[in-house]
């Protein structure tokens, strides 16, 4: 199957048999190119729903996978189809390694001219680097979609070059957009809520609620209206083995990744300009990771380890208990005050951040002026493959409708 891909020059495709639907869809110029970096948990789920779901195959055409060590190429000549291919696998033969970001800003380039689509990054890794790198993926011309909260929540200067080369706001505009719905919430419409609500007029007074998926999961089950029979460390392993937490789950327990979310939103609220995180690091973090554990570098270890803390975990549940209360981690953004914090919270057992949550749910509650008396709530899984590719897609399919 991939036996032809060691003559290539410079990368691997890898021809495939097309059905009569695929190969018109590839000859055409409607929709746009998908250029996929990160192909774990959340890129897989991202490649199967482009795959299977009907009609998205001939608007958003799958043109490069890329994880840290192989790429793989298909071109409008040499297309790959992967529909029902164990594409793991031609990925993993590949014969072109890894390529660097500006050699792969170059093919890409190549592959949008030779098809005459727009194309979209993906980019599915919580890579730094990657991050860093969309100032010159928007340069190129290519849009970028991600869950990836890096570069919204890290440093100002990287946000501020992002903002400068995107175009979402520019009526008509034939420019690289930027879309980041599962940044925040996984596929809940929490950005795409938040930047209608501004667009329209709405004016912000405070965003609060419950952001992490992993941190939610872990209290519905750890703290309960009658207490708690589980324990913290097993509950822990058991959201990492199901692709609940961030790769290293210390991103989850230490806060950084709800703060993380906070800079994101506290970002887009035009009443916040003057007052704006510089990163995530600026948002006061309650962490839930015991001082020893905290420069554990591997996540395995780190989960290994937490059996040796369970005691003190036990004992801040019973004093909520004991007061009729439950644990939860919340994120508050005040806009009034100018304060945006992140803390384990008691609620009594009354309260929606008690009583109506469940597994990985999210909660957001948007107070605006036209939402005063009661505020928008958004509630659904925040975490997990499926629920986070839907938000990707949905953004991609938001850039085919724009630029094809
Ligand atoms: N899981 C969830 O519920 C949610 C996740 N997210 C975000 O989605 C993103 C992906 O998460 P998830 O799928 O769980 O993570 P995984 O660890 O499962 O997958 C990460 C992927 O990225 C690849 N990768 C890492 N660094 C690079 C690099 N420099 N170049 C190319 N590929 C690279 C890895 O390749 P390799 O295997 O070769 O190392 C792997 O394929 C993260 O940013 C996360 O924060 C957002 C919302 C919810
Ligand atoms: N680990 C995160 C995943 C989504 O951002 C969470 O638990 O919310
Ligand atoms: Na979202």
């Amino acid at each position: 199957m991939h036996s032809d891909s060691s003559r290539l020059p410079y990368y691997s495709t890898i021809p495939t048999p097309q059905s009569p639907i695929e190969s018109a869809s590839m000859s055409a110029t409607q929709g746009i190119n998908v250029a996929i970096i990160g192909v774990g948990l959340v890129g897989t789920s991202v490649i199967q729903q482009l795959t299977t779901v009907a009609g998205l195959s001939s608007k958003l055409h799958i043109v490069a996978l890329q994880n840290s060590k192989k790429t793989l190429f298909s071109t409008p000549t040499s297309p790959l189809s992967l529909a029902g291919a164990d594409w793991k696998s031609l990925l993993a033969n590949s014969s072109t390694s890894a390529l660097a970001l500006p050699d792969l800003v170059q093919e890409l380039q190549k592959i949008t001219r030779d098809s005459g689509r727009h194309t979209a990054v993906v980019d599915n890794t919580s890579d730094e680097k990657v991050a860093a790198f969309y100032p010159e993926f928007l340069a190129a011309g290519l849009s970028v979609v991600t869950p990836n909260k890096k570069a919204f929540s890290g440093p100002i200067e990287l946000y501020n070059d992002i903002l400068k080369y995107k175009s979402n706001d520019v009526a008509g505009s034939k420019g690289p957009l930027v879309y980041q719905e599962s940044t925040v919430g996984a596929g809940l419409p929490i950005i795409s809520s938040l930047t209608d609500l501004i667009a329209t007029g709405d004016e912000i007074t405070k965003i609060e609620g419950v952001f992490s998926g992993t941190l939610s999961y872990i209290f519905n089950e750890f703290s309960t209206p009658k207490g708690g029979d589980k324990k913290f460390s097993d509950i822990v392993k058991f959201a990492k083995e199901n692709g609940y937490t961030e790769p290293h789950p210390n991103d989850d327990l230490s806060g950084s990744d709800v703060a993380r979310k906070l800079a994101i939103l506290s970002r887009l609220v035009p009443e916040l300009k003057d007052a704006l995180p510089q990163g995530y690091l600026s948002v006061p973090t309650h962490s839930l990771t015991p001082a020893p554990l905290a420069d554990v570098a591997s996540g395995e270890e780190y989960v290994q380890r937490l059996p040796e803390f369970d005691a003190d975990y036990d004992k801040l549940n019973k004093e909520a208990f004991d007061q009729g209360s439950v644990l939860r981690y919340v994120g508050v953004i005040d806009v009034k005050k100018g304060e945006i914090k992140a803390s384990l919270e008691t609620y009594p057992a009354t309260h929606p951040f008690a009583s109506s949550l469940s597994g990985s749910d999210n909660i957001i509650a948007f107070h605006t002026k036209r939402y005063s008396a009661r505020p928008l709530l958004v509630q659904g899984s925040g975490a997990g493959a499926d629920v986070t590719a839907m938000g990707v897609v949905a953004d991609l399919i938001k850039i085919a409708e724009r630029r094809s």
